[in-house]
């Protein structure tokens, strides 16, 4: 029996979770105050290490019974999916943000100083900077500006696997359309294991999401950051955490907004209808993009537990393929998954260069 802890930290919470094999033994989820978040990234070290090693002691596990820790990583340089120890190399740039800001970098920057101390292993599993675009996809309209790929790469991948092994196949041997539709949005073609076209999720295309803005007419995009007089950081700052659903009701709750529609706010209705119309769309493309063999449709993420939601993309969908519905998300066994399989001899472990 291996004991995984298992670290997700997200923008304002730290996930906690501690697994004997496949049996999750807890999970915490600690939410942070927004005078924590709201420091530097780097600065938010100390205090949800600090939270992580109490979690643990009101569970009475030390972290002394612990054999590996799996996080959730990180805004690196694009690597294939797959399960990466956790190296020198990695640490200095999760922990320096040479690619980019984002919470789940802290994850392997703390699981990484924890495994020094205990002088056992630290993993990261499908980060978010999972890249398998085929060359084609990665061209824009102006050279020296390639599309990348960021996108919900573990809960992705973890619901495609599970539906690869109720229908009794192997991952690599089906052409499945992931749409992770959360606080984010990314809408993945998987083609026989890779993810070969997805919407960059974090900051620049896609569905609007309850919180992001997705894609946007060029000349209006340029516009609007010169009129409010951003800078890049700002920019994305706005794109990525305070546009979307947020931007047109001041919340990021879909309840709330499917709340106002029920009401007869015709403008929520709109909203919500054009977010569907908009997955719905991606969904398509990503149809295109595998020919038309699509072996299902995969629905998941918070707003899949959504009546409505479901109803109207089902609606412009079904003609292409059945869809399954995987409610919410499942990360917390997912990094426990990706690491255990390390230990049974499944996989092998990536390394980062
Ligand atoms: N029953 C429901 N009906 C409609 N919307 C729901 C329901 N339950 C959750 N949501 C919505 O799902 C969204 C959050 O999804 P989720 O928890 O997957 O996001 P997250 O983890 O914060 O972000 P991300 O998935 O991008 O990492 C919120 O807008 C929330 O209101
Ligand atoms: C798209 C990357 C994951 C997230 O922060 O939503």
């Amino acid at each position: 029996m291996k004991k995984i802890l298992v670290l997700n930290l997200g923008s304002t919470s730290s996930k906690v979770a501690v697994f004997s094999d496949y049996d999750m033994l807890f999970e915490d989820v600690i939410r942070h105050n927004v005078d924590q978040t709201n420091l530097p990234l780097i600065d938010q070290v100390p205090f949800r290490l600090e939270s992580i090693k109490k979690s643990l002691e009101q569970h009475q596990i030390t972290l002394q019974a612990i054999d590996a820790i799996a996080c959730r990583g990180g805004v690196l340089k694009p690597i294939e999916g797959g399960t990466y120890l956790i190296n020198n190399i990695m640490y200095h740039d999760l922990k320096s943000f040479k690619y980019g800001f984002h919470a789940s970098n802290l994850s392997g920057v703390i699981g990484y100083e924890l495994s020094q101390e205990l002088n056992i292993d630290s993993y990261i599993v499908d980060p978010v900077v999972v890249d398998e675009l085929i060359p084609e996809a990665r061209i824009t309209g102006i050279k020296g500006i390639e599309r990348r790929s960021i996108f919900h790469a573990l809960n992705q991948k973890s619901v495609a696997k599970q539906y690869a092994d109720g229908i009794g196949k192997n991952y690599e041997d089906i052409n499945v359309i992931v749409a992770h539709l959360g606080g984010g949005i990314s809408i993945g073609a998987h083609r026989k294991g890779r993810v070969i076209e997805v919407n960059d999720g974090l900051l620049g295309e896609g569905p609007l999401s309850p919180e992001r803005a997705g894609s946007i007419p060029n000349d209006a995009l340029l516009k609007w950051a010169i009129d409010h007089d951003y800078n890049s950081i700002e920019a994305n700052n706005e794109l990525s955490k305070n546009s979307g659903l947020l931007s047109y009701f001041g919340t990021n709750d879909c309840l709330k907004v499917e709340q106002l529609m029920e009401n007869g706010d015709k403008a929520a209705k709109l909203v919500l209808d054009a977010m569907c119309y908009q997955i719905s769309k991606s969904i398509g493309s990503c149809a295109v993009v595998l020919e038309g063999q699509v072996d299902q449709i995969i629905i998941t993420g918070g707003l899949s537990y959504s009546k409505y939601i479901i109803n109207k993309v089902k609606q412009y969908v079904s003609w292409l393929q059945n869809v399954t519905i995987y409610e919410g998300e499942k990360e917390m066994h997912a990094l426990n998954v990706g690491v255990l399989d390390l230990f049974y001899g499944k996989i092998s472990t990536k390394s980062y260069e």
